[in-house]
C-alpha cells in the first residue's frame, strides 16, 4: 500500500524527528534528495547538469528553503541557478545563503520589486531547463495569490519541466482540491510521506510523477493511521480469489445479477460480461432482458422471475439499466432484502431508500459516480462531489452505513466505519465509455460472492478494471474492458513482473 498521511499528522512526526536532530537536518535531507532527483531530470532534457539554467520559484516559507538548498547543490554541480523571489524580505535566510555562496543568484519576482528594474522574466524562462516550484507546500492555504498566478503564467507559457517541491502550489494537501489556480508539474518530489492531494484528483493531475523522499519520519508515523492508502499489485495479488483442489462451483460462489430492462438489455449484458471475470463459480441473471444475456453468454443460469425465486446465490448486484418503474422498485426492494452482501449501481441508486440500507446486516456496497452520490447526498451539486472526493465519499458511506465505491476520475472507497479511504491507482479516461460502469458493478459483485469484504472487493475490482481500461484503451468500450479482464487478472497474479512504464500503476509515477 502507498499510504498518505495528513498535514498535521506529518507535522506532528516532523517535530518529534526535529527535537532529535541538529537544526536544519531535515531541510537539508529533503533538499537533497530534492537535488538528487533534478539532477536526473537535467540529465534526461538536458544530457547533464553542469551548463544547465535552473529557475527556482521561492515563496516565503520551508518550502522556498527547500527549493534555494537544492539551487544550491545544483549551483555547485555547474549549474546556473537564479532563485525568482516572491517575497525577497520573507525568503529562508539561510537558503538563500547557500545559493549564494554555491554561486547562485536571485531576483525579486515582478510582483515584489519595489525600486529598480524588475527581471525579464519570460526572457529568464526562455532559456532555462528546468524550474523548481518551491512557492508554497503544506503550509499552503487556498489557490495561488494574484502574484504567484502572474509568475505561474510566465513558466506555463514557457513550457519548462517543472519539478514541484513537497506539492504543487496551490493544490490543497489534504483534500486534493484545487481551488484557483494551481502549478501543473512535471514531476513531485514529496518529503517524509505522500499527502492525500498527491493520490486524489484533481489535485493528482497537478503532479505529475511523485518521487518520494525519505527524510526518516518512518518510525514517527508508524502508530498513526493514514487518511487514505493506495493498493499496489502486490496488495491486489493477495487478494485475488482462485479455486482451492476440493472446489466445486457453488463454492467459488455464485453471483446474482438483477440488471436490466426491456429498454436497457445491454446493461444486463454488461454486468454478467464483469461478473463472470471476477472469480466466482457461477452466474445468475434474474430480470427481464434474459434471452439478451444467454444470447451473449450461455453459461449464465437466468430466470425470468423475481431475483428471490431465482436460487441461491452469495452476493447480488442490482441496478445497471434497471430503469424506474414499479418493477424495478420491487427488484431493488427484493434484493435488499437478501441476507447476502449486495452491491448497489446506477438505477439502483435512485430507487433504495436510506433506512432500508441502513438496517441491512449483511454488506452492501454503493457503486455511485459523481452525479448518483451528489443525488444520493440530497443534491448536492455534482462539482461539489468531483472536488472533494474523499469527504463526499466518507459522507455517503456514513449516512447510509454502507461501503461506498465512488467512481470517476479518481476511484476512492470509503467504509461505514472510521478509518483510511481507499485511492485506486489505475484507470483512465477511456473508461468514461457508455456501459464501462456496469462492467466494473459485475466485476465487483462477482469478487462478494467470492468472499472478498465489500472494502476489498471494491479495491480489488477497482484496480483490474482501471488495468482492463488502460490495456484495451484507445477507443475502448465496454466490452473490450470486460475482454480485458482475463489477461490483467492474469498479470496481476502473476506478479511481480515490473509493468511497462506508462501502462500500469506508475503510469502516473512514483519512485
Ligand atoms: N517541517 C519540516 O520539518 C520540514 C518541512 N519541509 C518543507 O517545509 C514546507 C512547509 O513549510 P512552511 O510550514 O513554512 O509552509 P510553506 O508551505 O512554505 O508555506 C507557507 C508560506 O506560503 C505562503 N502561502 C500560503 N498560502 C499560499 C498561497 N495559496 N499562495 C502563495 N503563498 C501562500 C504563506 O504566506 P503568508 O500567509 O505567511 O503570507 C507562508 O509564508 C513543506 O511543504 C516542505 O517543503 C521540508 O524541509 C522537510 C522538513
Ligand atoms: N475521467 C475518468 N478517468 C478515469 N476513469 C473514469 C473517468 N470517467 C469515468 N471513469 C470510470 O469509468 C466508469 C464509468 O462508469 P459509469 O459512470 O457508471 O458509466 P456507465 O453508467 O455508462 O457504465 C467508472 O469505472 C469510472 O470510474
Ligand atoms: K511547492
Amino acid at each position: 500500500m502507498r499510504d498518505a498521511y495528513s498535514v498535521e499528522t506529518v507535522r506532528a512526526a516532523e517535530r518529534e524527528l526535529m527535537a532529535r536532530l541538529p537544526p536544519g537536518t531535515l531541510m537539508k535531507r529533503a533538499a537533497a534528495g530534492l537535488a538528487a532527483a533534478c539532477a536526473g531530470t537535467l540529465g534526461r532534457v538536458r544530457g547533464r547538469v553542469y551548463g544547465s539554467r535552473v529557475v527556482l520559484l521561492v515563496g516565503s516559507g520551508d518550502n522556498g528553503g527547500d527549493a534555494l538548498f537544492a539551487g544550491a547543490y545544483l549551483a555547485r554541480r555547474g549549474a546556473g541557478v537564479t532563485a525568482v523571489l516572491l517575497s525577497p524580505e520573507r525568503a529562508h535566510g539561510a537558503g538563500l545563503a547557500a545559493l549564494r555562496s554555491a554561486g547562485g543568484r536571485a531576483v525579486a519576482a515582478p510582483g515584489a520589486v519595489v525600486e529598480g528594474a524588475p527581471v525579464d522574466l519570460p526572457a529568464l524562462l526562455g532559456r532555462a531547463d528546468l524550474v523548481l516550484d518551491g512557492i508554497v507546500g503544506i503550509g499552503g492555504r487556498g489557490g495561488l495569490r494574484p502574484d504567484a498566478v502572474e509568475v505561474w503564467d510566465v513558466v506555463r507559457d514557457a513550457g519548462v519541466p517543472v519539478v514541484a517541491v513537497d506539492l504543487p502550489s496551490g493544490v490543497d494537501a489534504d483534500t486534493g482540491e484545487v481551488r484557483g489556480v494551481a502549478v501543473r508539474a512535471t514531476a513531485t518530489v514529496t518529503f517524509g510521506a505522500h499527502k492525500p492531494g498527491l493520490l486524489l484528483a484533481p489535485a493528482r493531475e497537478h503532479a505529475g510523477a511523485v518521487h518520494l523522499v525519505d527524510i526518516g519520519l518512518g518510525p514517527y508515523l508508524a502508530g498513526t493511521a493514514p487518511v487514505a492508502r493506495a493498493p499496489r499489485h502486490a496488495d491486489v495479488a493477495r487478494l485475488l480469489p482462485g479455486p482451492s483442489a476440493e472446489s466445486d462451483k457453488y463454492r467459488r460462489g455464485v453471483t446474482g445479477v438483477a440488471a436490466g430492462s426491456a429498454r436497457y438489455p445491454g446493461a444486463a449484458v454488461l454486468a454478467v460480461a464483469g461478473a463472470l471475470r471476477g472469480g466466482a463459480g457461477a452466474v445468475r441473471y434474474a430480470g427481464p432482458a434474459a434471452d439478451a444475456v444467454v444470447a451473449r453468454f450461455p453459461e449464465t443460469l437466468v430466470s425470468a422471475g423475481p431475483p428471490s425465486a431465482a436460487g441461491r446465490v452469495q452476493a447480488w448486484v442490482v441496478g445497471p439499466g434497471l430503469g424506474d418503474d414499479r418493477a424495478a422498485r420491487e427488484t431493488v426492494r427484493d434484493v435488499l432484502a437478501a441476507r447476502v452482501p449486495v452491491l448497489v449501481d446506477a438505477d439502483g441508486l435512485r430507487l433504495v431508500d436510506v433506512e432500508r440500507v441502513r438496517s441491512r446486516t449483511a454488506p452492501t456496497l454503493l457503486t455511485p459516480h459523481a452525479g448518483e452520490a451528489a443525488a444520493l447526498l440530497d443534491g448536492v451539486p455534482r462539482e461539489e462531489v468531483e472536488s472533494a472526493r474523499l469527504s463526499s465519499a466518507r459522507e455517503l458511506a456514513r449516512r447510509y452505513r454502507a461501503t461506498v465505491l465512488l467512481k470517476g476520475s479518481t476511484t476512492v472507497i470509503a467504509g461505514p466505519e472510521e478509518g483510511p479511504v481507499l485511492v485506486n491507482p489505475t484507470g483512465t479516461g477511456w473508461l468514461a465509455t457508455a456501459g464501462s460502469g456496469d462492467v466494473l458493478s459485475g466485476l465487483v459483485g462477482s469478487l462478494l460472492a467470492a468472499g472478498l469484504s465489500a472494502r476489498d472487493a471494491a479495491a480489488v475490482g477497482a484496480y483490474l478494471h482501471g488495468l482492463a481500461g488502460r490495456r484495451a484503451a484507445p477507443l475502448a468500450v465496454a466490452t473490450d474492458v470486460a475482454d480485458a479482464l482475463r489477461p490483467v487478472w492474469r498479470d496481476v497474479a502473476e506478479g511481480p513482473r515490473r509493468p511497462p512504464r506508462g501502462r500500469e500503476e506508475g503510469a502516473r509515477g512514483e519512485t
